[in-house]
């Protein structure tokens, strides 16, 4: 199966050309499929099918609309729509953005330049698709959720073709970011229905002064429209890992997706259509960040901001007003290697940690803090695994493949610069063909070189010479970023004082830093971060506290 290219997709518009291998014929073909096996309810094996609707109750109710409706066209000519109130569209704006290919930096797809008209009504059918699903039965809620696993999963071969093409992300990654998005929605799914469905009862006599006649209910209530903007790494998991807490929790949810990564985006957004939620609950809204950027943060209709990205979450959550802001930015997470570690295992995690998806990831290994005493044989072990990795497109499986875009890469090339004039010792010769960098292990860096600090995002890895463990925790602490962190050492003892010293949301101990599993709590210090990630605790930050007091007139003791 192919997935549109600016050529192809004009074979994508018409439905009838059932031979073509284009990702819409295959929505449709795989929809039927999932319809017959019960899993799709948006889609029936006759002429007509089943969609989810409000009715004036508010609650969910399926409702039969001609299968003509249902076949969305995702594409018009060779420009992706826009996801609004249910529906595909065309911007007014008439003009586009163009996703560059960063292996043959042409373009590859182009998306809708939405304007602040079209913003306005997203957020309005936003507003009136929650006030419903919210009083949807949770279980209701959680039951789409987990069609939209499955719908999810089944495109993971469409779906991961465009992060190849739009990310660089290597065919086997990209499958994987794809499925993982598809069990993390079903789990999210299930801990709502855990977390959601209880609440607590407080009574007052606990309190100095005060006798039993109050009991208070706790539960907790959506916030309303929650706005997710996720970044162009893992466009598709870091999309749902927003949208399922939002949606379970009785929110509705507007996506902006990063350019690069938004077409994946808007697969991904049409795994959710073809469930059938009710029109305007989700809606996928692409663009340039001058026109809709700031518009769209400080929109008086969004209740809440989920944002994964670089340095602008902090400008975002200057901007914001007083809603509930979830903000997971850059890292430059470190890892402290002791006298006693196993070299082996920490040079092999430094590897995968460093260099993974070319080291475009929050979580990779972004500076190495190692004794003196055993540098020399880490840094002999890390350069024998470098030498192992393939460098070449995606679509290849390359370990290294090409960074996102060219203003990445002379980015990076920067810092290797820098570091190159102020003496760091280059273990591999420098080599980069337009955004293609290879894996570069830089020793003896010095505190005075800007990739002591900053986050290169490509394949480049630092590497710093301790004399003392203090050092490294100095050295740890004194960035600006506290996103996670790594330690390697036989001495558990050890390793929980450093790891309680280090000023980052997450300590590894003798394991790289990363993520997942996508249940446990992810949150950044400093500027990683505002808030707590991990399905459990997004659920609760896209929730309020709501109390109800009962006031009895006369004190009431169990059993009394
Ligand atoms: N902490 C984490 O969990 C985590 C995870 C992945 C990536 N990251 C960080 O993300 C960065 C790389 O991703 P990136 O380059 O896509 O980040 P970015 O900050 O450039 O963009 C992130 C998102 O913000 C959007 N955006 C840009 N300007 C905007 C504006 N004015 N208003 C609203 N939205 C705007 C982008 O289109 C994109 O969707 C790195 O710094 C990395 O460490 C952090």
């Amino acid at each position: 199966m192919r997935c549109p290219t600016a050529k192809g997709v004009q074979l994508v518009a018409s439905a009838k050309r059932v031979k073509t291998s284009s990702s819409f014929h295959e929505v449709s073909m795989e929809t039927t499929r999932l319809s017959r096996e019960g899993l799709c309810p948006g889609f029936s094996r006759g002429r007509f099918h089943k969609r989810a609707s409000d009715d004036p109750s508010g609650s969910v109710k399926e409702t039969i609309e001609p299968q003509t409706t249902t076949v969305q066209k995702i594409i018009e000519g060779d420009v992706f729509k826009y996801y609004s109130d249910g529906e595909w569209k065309v911007s007014s704006s008439g003009k586009t953005v163009s996703i560059i290919n960063p292996t043959t930096r042409k373009t590859q797809y182009k998306v809708q330049a939405c304007r602040q008209e079209e913003v306005n009504k997203i957020v309005e059918s936003a507003k009136q698709a929650q006030k419903s699903w919210a009083k949807t039965p949770l279980w209701k809620r959680a039951e789409l959720l987990h069609k939209a696993a499955a719908i999810l999963k089944e495109h993971k071969k469409t779906i991961a073709e465009c992060l190849v093409k739009e990310i660089a992300k290597p065919a086997k990654d990209a499958v994987t970011e794809v499925v993982r998005s598809g069990d993390l929605v079903s789990y999210c799914a299930e801990e709502g229905v855990r977390v959601l469905g209880e609440g607590k009862f407080l009574v007052s006599d606990s309190f100095p002064g005060n006798e039993r006649t109050k009991y208070c209910l706790t539960s907790k209530i959506p916030l309303g429209v929650v706005l997710a903007i996720p970044p162009f790494n893992y466009p598709v998991n870091l999309a749902v890992s927003k949208i399922a807490p939002a949606l379970i929790a009785g929110n509705s949810l507007v996506l902006k997706p990063p350019t690069q990564g938004a077409v994946a985006a808007l697969h991904m957004v049409h795994c959710f259509h073809l469930v059938g939620f009710p029109k305007g609950l989700i809606s996928c809204v692409t663009g340039k960040g001058s026109e809709i950027g700031d518009f769209l943060t400080m929109h008086p209709g969004v209740n809440c901001i989920s944002f994964t990205g670089g340095d602008t979450g902090i400008a975002i959550s200057k901007k914001a007003g007083m809603i509930p802001l979830q903000m997971e930015l850059g890292g430059k997470d470190a890892c402290i290697i002791l006298e006693d570690a196993d070299l082996d295992l920490a040079a092999s995690s430094i590897v995968k940690g460093g260099f993974s998806y070319s080291g475009q990831r929050c979580t990779a290994v972004k500076v190495v803090l190692v004794m003196e005493s055993v540098a020399d044989a880490i840094v002999k072990k890390i350069n024998a695994l470098v030498e192992k990795l393939t460098v070449g497109p995606p679509e290849d499986d390359c370990d290294i493949t090409p960074v996102v875009t060219e203003s990445s890469a002379n980015f990076i090339e920067g810092l290797v610069m820098d570091a190159k004039l102020k003496g760091a010792k280059f273990c591999q010769i420098y080599k980069r063909e337009g955004n293609l960098i290879w894996p570069l292990l830089l020793d003896n860096v010095r505190p005075d070189m800007r990739i002591a600090w900053e986050e290169p995002f490509g394949p480049v890895l630092p590497v710093i010479r301790i004399n003392s463990v203090e050092e490294g925790i100095y050295h740890c602490n004194a960035s600006n970023f506290g996103l996670q962190g790594c330690i390697f050492t036989k001495d558990i003892n050890k390793a929980i004082l450093i790891s309680d010293a280090m000023e980052t949301g997450t300590v590894q101990i003798n394991s790289a830093p990363a993520r997942g599993p996508d249940h446990f709590p992810f949150q950044g210090l400093k500027d990683s971060g505002i808030g707590s990630q991990g399905i459990t605790n997004s659920i609760n930050m896209m929730t309020k506290i709501k109390s109800t007091v009962i006031n009895l007139p006369t004190p009431s003791y169990t059993m009394g």
